[in-house]
């Protein structure tokens, strides 16, 4: 009989919602929401190194489940993998490689779904190919692919999380700019460890960033409406350059609220102020209906416990930070969305702190 020996690992990666208001690109929160990735990897005793590796076997549970590819080649976590195994001179992924995606984060809809497919993509690699990757490298390969860093990074390291790109020198530059068709290429399905070029390397030490303070009271309402809004879609709706006036609005408010959010008793008044934008929400009304309403006529004053409310992330959920009165702030968000035809569903999340894990089990 063929003796076998398998390993296991856990990857759990948290949702995040960007922006928080006036930080559009800078900062991001983690939330207690997780993308859960239970890895199997089973070798026989006697397999035959040369012989040609077998397809992951991949399954999904949870949100998305139904829409999400299954083709390792094609599903987004096991590409960003494949980009980093193949960037580290593994071909192609192990024989006997089975995952299951337990995810929580609903898809398109502002809460950092692709950020977090993203992050246990790269983890996927590091565990599977045995790398060491650094915390620097992990972000700099997840910035290969998802360009902005608010939501990566939060996801990555956890908690509320400021951060920036730094200027790459031109070389720096090209290399980290080159076509997402290259970084995760279209596998064609009898691709093998001769298939195409080597993947563009990320440049070293791409993303930078701090954790803010986070005031330990203070939970989020996430009001999600039922339609997905993808990132690409939202982001073209941004004009090109801005008013100094409403930079400086932003900049004012955003210095404000990253110590607003860490002081306990947490001020109502100044941090409802200082989640305000102008940079992309105004821009995003349009594929957003009700937006302006229910961030404007839902305020400290008519909701007590209410501290701030903003779009997540590109939207379409609304995230509320709260103290208390999460049902009213979320049911008055409701009727609102229903007068446009928009149902919605709410939950009240944590600020976590951890941010992602690998675990052997
Ligand atoms: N767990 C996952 N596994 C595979 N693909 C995923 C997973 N999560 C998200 N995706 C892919 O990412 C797409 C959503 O990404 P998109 O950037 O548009 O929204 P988001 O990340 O949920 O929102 P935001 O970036 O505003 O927080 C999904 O339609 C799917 O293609
Ligand atoms: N900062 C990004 C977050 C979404 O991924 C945006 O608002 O487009």
């Amino acid at each position: 009989m063929m003796a076998a020996h398998s390993r296991s690992f856990k990857i759990r990666v948290p949702a995040t919602s960007a922006n928080i208001g006036p930080g559009f690109d800078v900062v991001g929160l983690s939330l207690s929401l997780y993308l859960t990735l239970t890895v199997t990897v089973t070798v026989p005793d006697s397999s035959n190194p040369s012989a040609p590796a077998e397809w992951p076997s991949i399954s999904y549970s949870g949100e998305g489940a139904n829409e999400v590819p299954l083709d390792a080649y094609k599903n987004l976590t096991t590409r960003v993998a494949l980009y980093v195994l193949r960037s580290s001179g593994i071909p192609s992924f192990p024989s006997g490689l089975t995952i299951h995606a337990h995810n929580e984060i609903p898809f398109g809809r502002g809460l950092g779904s692709s950020g977090a497919a993203v992050i246990a993509g790269v983890f996927l690699a590091d565990a599977l190919g045995k790398l060491g990757l650094s915390q620097e490298r992990i972000l700099d390969f997840a910035l290969m692919v998802e360009r902005h860093p608010d939501n990566v990074t939060a996801a990555l390291v956890g908690g509320f999380v400021g951060s920036y790109l730094r200027e790459l020198d031109p070389s720096a530059t090209q290399a980290a700019s080159v076509p997402m068709s290259e970084v995760l290429p279209e596998y064609p399905p009898d691709s093998g460890p001769d298939w195409g070029r080597d993947p563009p390397l990320p440049p070293v030490g791409i993303g930078h960033y701090v954790r803010f303070e986070w005031a330990k009271e203070i939970r989020a309402v996430a009001i999600i409406p039922r339609f997905e809004l993808s990132t690409a879609t939202a982001r073209e709706a941004l004009p090109q350059s801005y008013s100094r006036k409403d930079l400086v609005f932003n900049m004012q408010r955003l210095a404000v609220l990253t110590t607003a959010l860490s002081r306990s008793p947490p001020d109502p008044e100044l941090i409802y102020e200082a989640m305000k934008d102008r940079v992309h929400q105004p821009y995003r009304r349009g594929l957003i209906p009700g937006l302006p309403e229910v961030t404007s006529s839902i305020t400290p004053d008519t909701h007590p416990g209410l501290l701030g409310i903003c779009l997540s992330g590109a939207g379409p959920t609304i995230l509320a930070l709260a103290l208390g009165g999460f049902e009213a702030i979320a049911e008055d968000a409701r009727k609102i969305f229903r007068e446009k035809s928009i149902e919605v569903d709410w939950m009240v999340l944590d600020v976590v702190t951890e941010g992602s894990s690998v675990e052997e089990t």
